[in-house]
């Protein structure tokens, strides 16, 4: 890993000086190189457009959702894939497009989906037989109609963490194609006249190295929509296949560049479209990870250090399982670097610990780094996607603060939270304490 410093041996995040940044807006604090999420971005939207593919890339906001991000995509012209009420405010807000964003989820309530149509949104990705006749009733109330693609599960189970699988039967998502019930699916939605079905959505999973499993699943839809062609005369216009494009995060990761995914996809779609005779549909992706995740670094402030004679050097930052779950959660790994010293050498293997009250708040177990004290500055890498859209305020911390940096400049765009903050949601039980909150 190298990593831009400067004569200071500051680490430059997007050319800025990381360490002036920590000094500026305190931390924990996520910083963005804008620039890396446009190139992330147009490396997709490019692909498809050199091959004269239409498709439409939907950034998954649930990797990284605020105003500012929302900005920057709508700017790239991406698509959006919103996954509950607050993702969607939060895109209508940001003045997103209505008729590029595209509503997710597995147990989709009332008012979200009324919202949906409220709003016309672009499209809606079906889950469950209590949608369809949630949304036919909502739409046959308000006389509105909507577009929607029905999620199905291919059966692929995809190599990776198992809480990211989404692809195989066994699922909380979609309909399975193999029992019928995608079947089943098609019909109910064809009870609507005012639901009109533009094609099959399907996401095998997340943090995907290899491209034989988004493969393996086009070739399955593709069955299934040529089946439905000759059972229904129903021709899919779109085949939207999800997001789940691996970053790296360490030196152990190894994935392909982003056209490199976009190329097989197309590739495959154009091959099944020419041995089914099919007309060539839209294809849709929704890269989340890949679209912010090697964009955002994270800075800590190291605190305690444990050493334990012979058997490990904790180092405690000032965040944790609050601003970054994915350690605890997925066992996932991270890279990191002392910030405010890049150009000293690698001295010994610490392990970084969080502050939370539990074991597991371990941020990242034998790293190599530079000998550290405290108040040094640790910068740990590639903590743009499900960082901050995972953070929580277990044992009352608030969240930290998000900054934007592009073309030598840098901006707040999401503040650091505070006590009041913290409060705000609670009430006093005794009478005549209303005041203590
Ligand atoms: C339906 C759907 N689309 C897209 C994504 C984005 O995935 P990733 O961030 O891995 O690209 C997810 C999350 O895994 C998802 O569930
Ligand atoms: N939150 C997960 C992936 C998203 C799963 C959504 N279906 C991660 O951090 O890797």
């Amino acid at each position: 890993m190298s990593l831009p410093y400067n004569e200071q041996g500051h680490l430059l995040i997007g050319g800025i000086d990381a360490v002036s940044l920590t000094e500026t807006y305190g931390t924990p604090l996520f910083v963005y190189d804008v620039e890396r999420i446009r190139k992330n971005a147009r490396a997709f939207v490019k692909t498809f457009e050199e091959r004269g593919m239409k498709a439409q890339v939907a950034y998954a906001s649930k990797a990284f959702s605020s105003v500012a991000i929302l900005q920057v995509a709508k700017q790239e012209n991406l698509s959006l894939d919103v996954v509950s009420q607050g993702e969607l405010y939060t895109a209508l807000k940001a003045g997103f497009p209505v008729e590029k964003i595209h509503l997710h989820g597995n147990n989709k309530s009332l008012e979200e989906l009324e919202m949906a149509v409220e709003q016309e949104i672009g499209c809606i990705v079906v889950d469950n037989f209590y949608e369809i006749d949630l949304l036919a009733a909502i739409l046959e109330e308000k006389g509105k109609e909507m577009d929607v693609l029905l999620r199905v599960t291919p059966g692929i189970e995809a190599h990776t963490h198992d809480y990211i699988l989404t692809g195989q039967e066994d699922s909380k998502f979609g309909f399975d194609l193999s029992s019928g019930q995608a079947d089943l699916a098609f019909q109910r939605i064809s009870n609507s006249e005012r639901i009109h079905l533009i094609g099959l959505h399907c996401h095998i999973g997340s943090q995907i190295f290899e491209t034989s499993g988004f493969l393996m699943a086009t070739k399955k839809l593709f069955a299934s929509m040529d089946e439905w062609r000759g059972k229904y005369g129903f021709t899919a216009e779109v085949l939207n296949l999800g997001g789940g494009f691996g970053i790296r995060y360490t030196k152990e990761d190894d994935p392909l560049e982003l056209d490199a995914y976009a190329h097989a996809l197309i590739n495959e779609v154009n091959e099944q479209a020419v041995e089914k005779n099919y007309p060539i549909p839209e294809i849709w992706i929704e890269p989340g990870r890949a679209i912010v995740g090697d964009a955002a670094v994270t800075l800590y402030s190291i605190g305690a250090i444990k050493e334990i004679p012979g058997v490990r050097k904790y180092i405690s930052v000032d965040g944790g399982m609050t601003d970054n779950l994915r350690p605890a959660l997925y066992h996932a790994k991270y890279e990191a670097a002392v910030a405010n010293r890049m150009d000293a050498p690698v001295h010994e293997k610490v392990s970084v610990a969080g502050k939370c009250c539990e074991s597991g708040d371990m941020l990242i177990w034998d790293v190599e780094l530079p000998e550290v004290s405290h108040q040094d500055i640790l910068a740990v890498m590639s903590t743009g996607a499900y960082g901050y859209s995972m953070s929580n305020n277990y044992n009352r911390f608030p969240r930290p603060a998000v900054v934007f940096v592009e073309n030598g400049e840098h901006q707040l765009v999401i503040e650091r939270e505070n006590y009041e903050d913290l409060l705000r949601l609670d009430c006093s039980y005794i009478k005549g304490e209303e005041s203590l909150t």
